[in-house]
């Protein structure tokens, strides 16, 4: 398993060993040991699983209590995944981290607590799979909005297909500071 750092501290890509041979493949999607290793607690108690159609952009959401680290993985199709870091006092706050992940590059994401997390939808359709550090909880759950000028995300798309919830988010200046989550300081990833 191979970790590559980002511009962002604590925002890695994992790429995972994988075994072909006539049957197909295998690989190890997840190790607690990885995440021991490196000194970031991780946790996992939810998995999730969506689907997608070409053009659905999903976020950009955070939770501010309860926040969630997330490991996250596209098991069909392709998705730009983009990581926000929204922690008051970062050295990073407001900057992103983007990548492509398709079943073809098999390439996973770990997203610490504290960023706002979304994806864009390439393919024609494309399943999003991901483990949550804490569980979901619709009072604590919030968007940014997807084209903030401000956060200046290329997504390569202008008009995506949003939720109702996303079509409204507030721009990342308008989020009151009690809902913003506190930057702890980096791990050692
Ligand atoms: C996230 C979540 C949702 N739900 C229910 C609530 C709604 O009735 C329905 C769809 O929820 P939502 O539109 O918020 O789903 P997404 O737009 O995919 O939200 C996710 O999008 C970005 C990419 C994220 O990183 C977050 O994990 C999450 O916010 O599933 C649950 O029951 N449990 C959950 O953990």
């Amino acid at each position: 398993m191979k970790v590559i750092r980002t511009e962002i501290e604590d925002v890695v890509f994992i790429e995972p060993k994988i075994f072909g041979d006539i049957r197909g493949f295998f690989t190890e999607t997840y190790r607690k040991s990885w995440f021991d290793e490196a000194g970031v607690p991780s946790v996992f108690v939810q998995d999730n699983l969506s689907r997608s159609k070409k053009g659905t952009l999903r976020g950009l959401h955070y939770q501010f209590r309860n926040p969630q680290a997330k490991l996250v993985m596209v098991t069909r199709g392709e998705v730009l995944d983009v990581a926000v870091d929204i922690r008051k006092g970062s050295p990073t706050f407001g900057k992103h981290v983007k990548s492509v992940l398709s079943d073809a590059n098999k390439r996973m994401i770990f997203i610490p607590e504290g960023f706002a997390h979304g994806f864009v939808v390439l393919s024609d359709e494309a399943d999003f799979q991901y483990k949550c550090s804490d569980y979901y909880d619709p009072t604590s759950e919030r968007a940014v909005y997807w084209n903030d000028p401000e956060i200046g995300i290329d997504w390569g798309m202008g008009d995506p297909i949003l939720s109702d919830k996303d079509k409204s988010a507030r721009l990342l200046k308008n989020v009151p500071d009690d809902e913003l989550p506190v930057y702890t300081g980096p791990h050692n990833l």
